[in-house]
């Protein structure tokens, strides 16, 4: 599906998101693809609940190369990873919501697997509740080329999905339009909530 402006679909689901308290303090920043070679991202520091479209920066995929000169999101290049490793990705997430941060500490593994929930079907490609799906989650590092460089290493063998998280940092999930990118994030957020309290219940 084609969205007739894409940079108002993501301002839309920006002032969604910080409505939902995901991108507190600051935190967070969001893209949509620009062509093939480019894309719209974060201005770095800004309020991700109180965007305009000024606040967002051409950045060049191949080279995170900023024309304008002014500074993007610190986390460019998770961005620019994924919309050059997955051409058909049209918009990028990445939020700090406390279930996700929390649920990628409390879970020591390389992956967070989400199984039994009927809202897997949220998810692109997703037919059952029985199928397990699993979240990578990569220690943080105030790194990010060293991050995005072992992410790639990673998806070389294990194809990225829908999203991953940064333990201790949140989730950057992504679709092929905003609309899809939107629901992943609604689809994982509310999975880690389940997940999350099914855990506290369960434990001793
Ligand atoms: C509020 S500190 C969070 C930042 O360190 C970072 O993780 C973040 O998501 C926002 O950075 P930004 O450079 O504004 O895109
Ligand atoms: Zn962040």
């Amino acid at each position: 599906m084609t969205e007739n402006n894409p940079l108002d679909a993501l301002l839309a689901a920006c002032h969604w998101i910080g409505e939902k308290g995901w991108c507190p303090a600051t935190g967070g920043n969001m893209s949509v693809r620009d062509g093939d070679s480019h894309c719209l991202i974060t201005e770095s520091g800004k309020d991700k609940g109180q965007l305009t479209a000024d606040d967002f920066l051409q950045v060049e995929i191949a080279t995170n190369h900023v024309p304008s000169g002014r500074i993007p999101s610190a986390e460019t290049g998770l961005h620019t990873l994924i919309y050059g490793l997955y051409p058909e990705v049209g918009a990028v997430l990445h939020t700090h919501s406390v279930n996700s941060t929390v649920l990628s500490r409390v879970e020591h593994s390389n992956g967070l697997v989400l199984q039994g929930y009927e809202m897997q079907k949220s998810l692109a490609g997703q037919r059952t509740h029985l199928d397990e799906v699993v979240i990578p989650i990569f220690d943080n590092s105030q790194d990010i080329p060293a991050l995005a460089a072992e992410i790639a290493q990673w998806a070389q063998s294990h194809p990225l999905h829908y999203g991953f998280l940064v333990r201790g940092h949140g989730l950057t999930c992504w679709g092929k339009n905003v609309a899809e990118a939107r629901r992943h994030l609604e689809g994982l957020e509310f999975l880690f909530q389940c997940e999350l309290q099914l855990r506290l219940l369960e434990a001793k």
